[in-house]
C-alpha cells in the first residue's frame, strides 16, 4: 500500500538556524519557510535527490508539535511521511487493521498541496506515521 518515502520531518527549535545547518554547512537546496496555521507548524523543507526533509517549528498557540519540543528540547525526529495512490482507501485499510488514525479522520491538505493524515506512533513501533495522496 505504501510508496516512496516522500519526507522525514524533524522538529527543530531554530529554525533560522537549522536552515544555515543545512543549507551551509550540509550544502543542501533548502526551501523558503511557509506557515500552515491550519497544522500548527512553520515548514523549511530540504530537498535531496532521493527523498526530502521537513524541518519543523511550532505555529500558534495549539501546535500538535508543542510538547514534543517541550519533552525534547534539542529537537528531534517527529514523523515519516509515506506516499499512497489513495488516501481514503489507505485510511479504511488502516482502521480496519486496527490503526488510530488522528484528528477527525479526514484528509487536510499538507504542506504539498496534497490530502494528508497522520498515524498514532504507538501503532506503528514509536514512530508517529503520515500518509501523503500523490
Ligand atoms: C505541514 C503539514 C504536514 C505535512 O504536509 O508534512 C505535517 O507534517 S504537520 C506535522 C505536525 N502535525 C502533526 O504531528 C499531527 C499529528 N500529531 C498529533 O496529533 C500529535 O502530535 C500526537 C502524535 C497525537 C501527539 O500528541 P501530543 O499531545 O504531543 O502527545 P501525547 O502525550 O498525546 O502523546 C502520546 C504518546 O505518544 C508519544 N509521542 C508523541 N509524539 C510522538 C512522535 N512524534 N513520535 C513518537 N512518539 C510520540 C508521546 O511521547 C506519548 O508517549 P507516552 O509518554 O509513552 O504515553
Ligand atoms: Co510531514
Amino acid at each position: 500500500m505504501i510508496g516512496r518515502l516522500n519526507h522525514v520531518a524533524i522538529v527543530v527549535p531554530d529554525l533560522d538556524a537549522a536552515v544555515k545547518q543545512y543549507r551551509d554547512v550540509l550544502g543542501a537546496d533548502v526551501s523558503s519557510p511557509l506557515d500552515l496555521p491550519d497544522h500548527g507548524v512553520t515548514t523549511v523543507f530540504v530537498n535531496l535527490p532521493n527523498t526530502k526533509i521537513e524541518l519543523l517549528l511550532p505555529f500558534g498557540e495549539n501546535s500538535p508539535i508543542a510538547k514534543f519540543l517541550e519533552n525534547n528540547p534539542s529537537g528531534g525526529m517527529h514523523h515519516v511521511c509515506y506516499e499512497v495512490d489513495d488516501i481514503l482507501v489507505a485510511r479504511d485499510k488502516l482502521i480496519a487493521e486496527g490503526a488510530r488514525v488522528l484528528g477527525n479522520g479526514e484528509p487536510k491538505t499538507g504542506a504539498h498541496g496534497k490530502p494528508v493524515l497522520f498515524l498514532h506512533p504507538k501503532d506503528f513501533s514509536g514512530t508517529l506515521v503520515e500518509i501523503e495522496q500523490v
